[in-house]
């Protein structure tokens, strides 16, 4: 199998911002109130959509308590979901200092991340601006979804199929001989605008990344 087959994910994001329900949301469609607090959860399945089946591992992350181990969780993925809860500031700011690291440590470049705001359903204590997402993940080059992982499977499922889909991308832009890259990035691109509309907005380096509320 190659590495296009297969995909690393680590859910990352503060402490009950929703990191198990959205994790378990998607890959059982359904969504459990509690869970424990303290343990990493890996699950593997197998995602097929494109006619390209793709082995996914996903880490569920309980917060980490030393920089080293957030590190380590960082090395170890190929693609990121960070977590925020819209209804929860310092969630939000911590998605930024999570967002650093992973540019800092793998460059975003070839990351495929995904900012993800849940609880939307929690509108009327809402914190987090939707523009405020929007603009973090301009910042940050990565896409953005609000989601409710209590209230809707659609949204968080394709987010993740999003991220997949990204991912996939990454990859085989990876094997191309390096000539080649600077015309398939531009191909990617406008391939993800299509599949999911255009934001609207340009980024600094004039690349456009998908963003919805869902
Ligand atoms: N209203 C609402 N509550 C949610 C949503 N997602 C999760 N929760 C609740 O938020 C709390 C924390 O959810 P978890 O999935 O355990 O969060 P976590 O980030 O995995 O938590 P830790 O493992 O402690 O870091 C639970 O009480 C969930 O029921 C959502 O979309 N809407």
């Amino acid at each position: 199998m190659t590495n296009c087959d297969r995909l690393k994910v680590v859910i990352l994001g503060n402490s009950r911002v929703g990191k198990s329900a959205v994790t378990v949301r998607y890959l059982t469609k359904r969504y459990i109130g509690e869970y424990s607090s303290f343990k990493d959860y890996l699950y593997q399945h197998s995602v097929s959509f494109d006619n390209v089946t793709t082995e996914v591992e996903i880490l569920d992350t309980s917060a980490c308590k030393t920089t080293a181990c957030l590190h380590e969780h960082i090395s170890w993925a190929n693609a990121f979901v960070l977590v925020y809860s819209i209804c929860e500031k310092a969630s939000f700011q911590q998605a930024r200092v999570l967002l650093e690291t992973i540019s800092a440590m793998k460059g975003l470049r070839y990351a495929p991340v995904i900012l993800l705001g849940n609880k939307r359903d929690l509108e009327h204590v809402r914190q987090v601006g939707v523009d405020d997402g929007h603009e973090m993940s301009l910042q940050f080059q990565c896409q953005f979804y609000e989601v409710s992982a209590a209230e809707n499977y659609v949204g968080v499922s394709l987010a993740f199929q999003s991220l997949i889909r990204e991912a996939r991308a990454m990859q085989a832009l990876k094997t191309l001989p390096v000539r080649r890259k600077v015309g398939a990035a531009m191909t990617v691109s406008k391939m993800i605008g299509m599949v999911f509309g255009k934001s609207g907005k340009s980024l600094q380096n004039g690349k456009k990344r998908p963003s919805l509320s869902i």
